[in-house]
């Protein structure tokens, strides 16, 4: 493996990646009559498979992702973005080829599990925990992470559980716990978009800083403007394929032409 390419360090190589994802009981419905009947058939017939179904949803994406840069996924639902964020993340299993990271990659999403019951309070505690800080430097760092959510901003809301938040305000808090920590690989998936505009520009400031901390960051969003204000380099996944790999403007004025977005 190359250390350098132009004095640049490599921190993600995706090989030849392909995920399938299996899924039992496909067609039918696991309880209903016709997929009783339709078991008992395939009994008959001697066959062995009883209804896993594979979805081939990443198919043989290759790219080397470098340090200081923040790099877009882009796609039509059901393209295969988070599902090749989370191998990354080393969350699921590839079926072939090979994905090597340098340091620790987090995923963020927007079902970052945090616990509901739970206050944002002690979510912070407990996502600050999870991405391997100790107390005293939570401590130290709380009061940051709940003024970046700005959960507080309308009353004293993160001492209240988690499950009265609205979407957006879980997926800031969300956001300001990751982003509270320096990451080696930082993946972001969709949060910005949940965020209302003034919280946007916030973090995409604080994705413009991690960046020049060397780190490198993943943002998979349907906004074409968050993207462009945040990246500068974009991959266009379509049907699992990586169909374009290059600079934003390029990648996305040819993703706009083709699904007129
Ligand atoms: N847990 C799962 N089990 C089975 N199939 C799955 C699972 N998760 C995703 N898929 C399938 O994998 C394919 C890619 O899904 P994925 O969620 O990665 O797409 P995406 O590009 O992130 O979509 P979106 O933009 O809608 O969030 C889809 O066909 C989807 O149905």
């Amino acid at each position: 493996m190359a250390d350098t390419d132009q004095g640049r360090v490599p921190t993600v190589i995706a090989d030849d990646v392909h995920i399938v994802y299996r899924v039992n009981g496909g067609g039918g419905g696991r309880g209903s009559a016709t997929a009783a009947l339709s078991r008992i058939i395939r009994r008959r017939k001697g066959q062995t498979d009883r209804g896993v179904r594979k979805v081939h949803a990443v198919r043989g994406v290759s790219f080397t992702a470098y340090r200081g840069e923040a790099i877009g996924l882009i796609g039509t639902n059901g393209s295969g973005k988070s599902t090749l964020l989370r191998a990354i993340a080393g969350l699921l299993p590839t079926e072939s080829g090979k994905v090597y990271t340098d340091g620790q990659p987090s995923l963020l999403g927007v079902n970052a599990a945090l616990m509901s019951d739970l206050t944002g309070e002690r979510n912070v505690i407990l996502g600050g925990l999870a991405m391997g800080m100790d107390r005293e430097e939570i401590k130290s760092r709380y009061q940051d992470i709940v003024d970046f959510s700005g959960i507080n901003e309308k009353g004293d809301f993160i001492s209240l559980p988690m499950r009265t938040y609205s979407s957006g305000m879980g997926a800031r808090l969300r956001f300001a716990i990751a982003a509270a920590k320096q990451h080696d690989v930082l993946m972001i998936d969709e949060a910005l978009a949940t965020g209302d505009r003034k919280f946007q520009i916030r973090s995409e400031a604080r994705i413009r800083e991690l960046r020049k901390e060397a780190g490198t960051v993943f943002l998979v969003s349907h906004s074409n403007k968050s993207i462009r204000d945040t990246c500068d380099r974009v991959l266009w996944l379509e049907k699992g394929e990586l169909l374009m790999d290059g600079p934003t403007d390029e990648v996305i004025a040819a993703y706009e032409r083709e699904t007129g977005k």
